[in-house]
């Protein structure tokens, strides 16, 4: 007798299925059907079976799923491959990736964060006096639009390094826009299809390769002095456990990866705490009366080491990361029939799981007024259940680092287990030495004043705030 499967969700048409109300707004779909089915249930995208796990459970069980039983690669991939390229992240067997992860984490030492705090906060005081929205003593200007372009220039400038960050004033932004366009949830599907926004896809992947390999090659010639942390110098120091360097391709398709992770991830929440504060002036206030009590009224140059003293910076972006996470689903293929953790369902294999880690993390269970976007609610001693950094929790390390296993946690924008994000720290340094820097220089509103946020943008892939989002904003002083 066949065993028992997760209920389907209603559709009226075969292969299109739910993909509609799901794609329109995914955390939408999820609570509905939780609702009439639990928390365990599967749905039709774009002809696929999907089975969904929610809340931490589920996140417990895809997440911390073991290698025999899902695979990532399969799924990210066809998508993923042509992007980043040959033999990296997706392109090779997940013990590459492991190795591959642990180069990066290794890579982002304390100095090398130290310095970044220094160089962002140079692009974006430079940013904020040069750029066109920002011209004279007050005005409007398009948040994501212009959050876009100073996350590029504050990436490339400390992880991608000088070359890379110069080249971004001319030809490389154009290559990395016909790059991203391949970067699509339509090539979940269509990766391989020979249309013009894959064929700009590989033409500009394979310049940039060239781009990198160039750099690199400069770069062991000796003609270039080693004086960044930036991520190139760190790999081309960098061997495989079997002794093998890194060859030059597989250090531009990881730079190119690290690239394409950051811009969109980073762009985006730096784009929705500044919407959110522009909704609650009363919180820009809060941050800048914190840096002139906790570093002095004259406000000194920023250290990384200042960043773990202001409180409420690290919860505006917590916060922010809370109701607004970049990827709202994670996606595994089943290797072998699992029975699904709390049920008595079995998934065959072939099957896809989908988890979202945002879905518990607005679950009222989890956090009180979970629509509220408030970054006091981390105050110290304000909640309970166990946090990354206290020592009960369960932790692991699959060859890139001690991790949490996050077994129990409603709050995993960054995931967990082993395709666990390994760009948290550095997206901290990033977003915090933005926030400060903003905080110092401007006042925003929204235009007229009002309380509202903007919609979610979930057509792509990664959400983000609907563009165009125009605040008001005044320089202080
Ligand atoms: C706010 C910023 C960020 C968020 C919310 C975020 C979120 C995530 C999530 C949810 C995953 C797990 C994906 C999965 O399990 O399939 C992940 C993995 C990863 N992220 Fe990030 N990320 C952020 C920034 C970054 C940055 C800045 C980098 C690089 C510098 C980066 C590099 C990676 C890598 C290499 C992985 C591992 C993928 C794997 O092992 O399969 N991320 N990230
Ligand atoms: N009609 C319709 C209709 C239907 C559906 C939809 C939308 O449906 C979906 C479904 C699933 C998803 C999944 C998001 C997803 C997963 C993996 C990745 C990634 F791999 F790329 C990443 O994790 C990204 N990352 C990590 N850290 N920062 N960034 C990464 C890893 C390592 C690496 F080195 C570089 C990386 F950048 N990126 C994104 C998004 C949208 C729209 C419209």
């Amino acid at each position: 007798k066949k065993p028992k499967e997760p209920p389907v969700v209603f559709h009226w048409f075969p292969v299109i299925g739910s993909t509609i109300t799901y794609g329109m707004d995914p955390y939408r779909f999820f609570f509905e059907n939780r609702a009439k089915y639990g928390d365990v249930f599967t749905f039709v995208l774009l002809g696929k079976k999907n089975t969904v796990c929610l809340d931490t459970t589920g996140n417990n069980f895809i997440l911390n799923g073991k290698l025999r039983d899902v695979n990532a690669e399969e799924i990210y991939n066809p998508l993923c491959g042509p992007v980043f390229g040959k033999d990296v992240v997706y392109d090779c067997p997940n013990a590459k990736l492991m190795e591959q992860k642990k180069f990066v984490k290794f890579g982002l030492t304390q100095d090398a964060l130290r310095s970044y705090v220094t160089l962002i906060t140079a692009e974006v005081e430079d940013f904020l006096k040069r750029h066109q929205a920002f011209k004279g003593q007050k005005g409007t200007f398009d948040v994501p639009k212009v959050m876009a372009e100073l996350t590029i220039y504050t990436a490339s400038r400390t992880l991608q390094g000088e070359e890379v960050r110069n080249s971004f004033d001319s030809s490389f932004a154009a290559l990395y826009h016909d790059l991203d366009g391949g970067f699509s949830p339509v090539n979940f599907m269509l990766s391989w299809a020979p249309l013009p926004h894959n064929r700009k896809r590989d033409n500009a992947h394979n310049k940039m390769i060239e781009v990198y390999s160039s750099i690199v090659e400069k770069r062991r010639s000796g003609a270039v002095k080693k004086d960044s942390h930036d991520m190139i110098w760190h790999l081309m120091e960098c061997k495989y456990k079997d002794g093998t360097p890194v060859p030059n391709h597989e250090i531009a398709g990881i730079m190119i990866a690290l690239l394409m992770a950051g811009q969109h991830s980073s762009s985006s929440t730096i784009a929705w705490i500044l919407l959110r504060l522009a909704s609650k002036p009363e919180l820009l206030e809060e941050l800048l009366e914190e840096q002139k009590t906790v570093l002095g009224a004259d406000l000194p140059p920023l250290t990384q080491d200042d960043l773990s003293r202001l409180p409420l910076h690290s919860q505006t972006v917590k916060e922010t990361l809370r109701i607004h996470a970049p990827i709202h689903s994670i996606m595994r293929k089943v290797k072998q029939p699992m029975v699904v953790d709390g049920t008595n369902y079995t998934v065959p294999a072939g099957r896809t799981l989908m988890s979202s880690p945002g879905t518990s993390a607005q679950m009222d269970r989890h956090f009180v007024n979970p629509s509220v976007w408030d970054p006091h609610r981390w105050d110290a001693g304000q909640h309970d259940y166990d946090d990354a950094d206290n020592d009960d929790v369960e932790k692991i390390d699959y060859g890139w680092g001690v991790v949490s296993k996050g077994t129990n946690s409603p709050y995993l924008p960054f995931g967990a287990g082993r395709h666990r994000c390994i760009g948290e720290q550095f997206a901290y340094v990033q977003l915090q030495t933005i926030l400060c820097a903003f905080v110092r220089e401007f006042r925003v509103r929204n235009v007229g004043g009002g309380r509202e946020v903007v919609g979610t943008d979930y057509s792509s892939l990664f959400s983000r705030p609907l563009a165009p989002a125009v605040v008001e904003w005044e320089r202080r002083n």
